[in-house]
């Protein structure tokens, strides 16, 4: 019926999967390569079509974006979120609770600005806690993880943790096994009837125990029961306090008909920590790997702010846009690290038509956002780290159209916002303290990254020294 080509013989129940060789994000850009923009695959029972570059993702999730509300019913929808939570919500649900939290995060950051308040906090205490190492080779990579952590938590429910609580280091030690487990049960994705092979052969048991206590600590942490919710209160410092009271006023009013209840708050504040925590960590250790692999850059990022801001205090976000190289540098870091190759998977609800092909109700859509950070035609030297890419020629900011690294439309992250503010105010504060050095005199750390469900780094050390001033 007008399918997209797909790339060889789907076998009966594997279908295209003997076909993937290597790296999966790899295989998938070879494909589009030789089959187009738009190409269908078989998963197992799952037909899914992937659509590459800038025009065809931006028509199916502006012009088509109805059609594409919804999630596919898999494994990690249901067992990571239970199809609850802003993430794996569709539908008229996913509109009420997305408004909600959108409006929630954005009041956040207004005014008194709560969010970069407690991003300042966690930036102070990563400085510390970096300047204790004296200069011996060290891998920040924990401790950005507890940082960014922290601001969630913060962000949520107005907790923050000291690095060595054994509270957050057991929850980065779930987070951590949560991943390795996704991978090691992936295939029960394809084939569910796995689930039930004696014994644990593909640790399924341990990632649903896993994620039972990552669920009971979150619940642990909200401490629901302890707060007090008055309907006319129109201030709030976290997000689980604005939803509890938004809820109150809905039963006040008779409103029966809403996802704002127990299971979606505790997937929603779940979809923050699963979706916000890696993601921005990994791209703020990306930023210094590049700090130490390029010294020029690193050089001129602290040369601009010690002419726009000064050597006393690090930037604020009030002198974002007075630092036009350091913003054109957290996008290169972005652009060229994809930190999240592939968006978060789509349903198709009715037939679309698309590319010339139709994608047919019933089929998971896959947007390959490394097509738009990596396309030749758009950046000429994608295979280049290169901030001035970012700049005109008088040095003020431009941003083409496919640097979309958060998505497209209606379902594109909702943590935008928070997450650029995080990495400005980090890797300000980064640049402005210390001066960072390769741990050896005469290799640099490799800029291969690992990938997985997202891209980090491979494991480094560094040097920070800090800045004379
Ligand atoms: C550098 C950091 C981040 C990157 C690169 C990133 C990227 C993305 C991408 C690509 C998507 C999928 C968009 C789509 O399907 O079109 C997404 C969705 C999402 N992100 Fe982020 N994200 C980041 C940080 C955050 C933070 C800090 C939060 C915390 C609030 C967050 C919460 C979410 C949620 C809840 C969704 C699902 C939205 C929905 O289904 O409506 N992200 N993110």
């Amino acid at each position: 019926r007008n399918a997209p080509p797909s790339p060889g013989w789907a076998m009966p129940v594997v279908g295209h999967l003997h076909l993937f060789k290597g790296n999966p994000i790899d295989q998938l850009s070879a494909w589009s390569r030789s089959l187009g923009n738009i190409f269908t695959i078989q998963m197992g029972p799952f037909r899914c079509v992937m659509l590459n570059g800038y025009d065809l993702i931006s028509e199916a999730c502006l012009k088509h974006h109805e059609s594409l509300l919804e999630r596919p019913n898999n494994f990690s929808h249901e067992e990571i979120f239970k199809y609850a939570g802003i993430i794996s919500l569709g539908g008229r649900k996913w509109k009420e609770q997305r408004a909600f939290l959108q409006s929630t995060l954005r009041s956040l950051g207004m005014g008194r600005n709560v969010m970069a308040e407690r991003i300042r906090v966690e930036a102070d205490y990563l400085l510390a806690t970096i300047e204790k190492s004296q200069g011996e080779a060290t891998d920040i990579s924990n401790l950005v993880m507890v940082c960014v952590t922290n601001v969630i938590c913060g962000v949520s429910f107005s907790k923050r943790f000291d690095h060595e609580d054994d509270k957050i280091i057991q929850w980065l030690g779930f987070v951590k096994r949560l991943f390795e487990l996704l991978g090691s049960s992936a295939v029960i994705n394809f084939f569910p009837v796995l689930k039930y092979v004696p014994g644990d052969p593909l640790r399924y048991k341990e990632l649903k125990s896993t994620l039972q206590k990552m669920r009971t600590t979150i619940v642990e942490w909200t401490e629901k029961e302890k707060r007090t919710v008055n309907i006319s209160d129109e201030a709030f410092e976290d997000v689980v306090q604005a939803f509890l009271t938004e809820a109150e006023r809905k039963k006040s009013q008779g409103v029966k008909d809403t996802s704002l209840d127990d299971a979606n708050l505790l997937s929603s504040v779940l979809s923050f920590f699963n979706a916000g925590t890696e993601t921005t960590a990994n791209t703020i250790v990306f930023s210094v790997l590049y700090m130490v692999c390029f010294p020029d850059i690193q050089a001129k990022l602290y040369q601009e702010i010690e002419d726009v801001v000064g050597t006393d205090r690090a930037p604020d976000v009030s002198d974002k846009n007075k630092l036009n190289f350091l913003s054109a540098f957290i996008m290169e870091t972005q652009r060229f690290s994809g930190v999240i190759p592939l968006a978060i998977d789509r349903l198709a609800t009715s037939d679309i038509h698309l590319g010339g092909y139709t994608v047919t109700k019933g089929t998971s859509v896959m947007l390959n956002l490394d097509s738009m950070l990596r396309d030749e035609m758009a950046w000429g030297d994608p295979e280049v780290f290169r901030p001035d890419r970012f700049l005109d020629e008088s040095g003020s900011v431009v941003i083409k159209k496919e640097f979309l690294p958060f998505g497209i439309g209606k379902r594109h992250c909702i943590g935008e916002g928070l997450a650029t503010m995080e990495l400005f105010i980090f890797i300000s504060a980064l640049v402005h303290k210390f001066e960072f050095f390769s741990e050896y005199e005469d290799k640099l750390p490799s800029m291969e990254p690992n990938v997985g469900f997202s891209r980090a780094a491979k494991p480094f050390k560094v040097k920070a020294i800090p800045r004379t001033t």
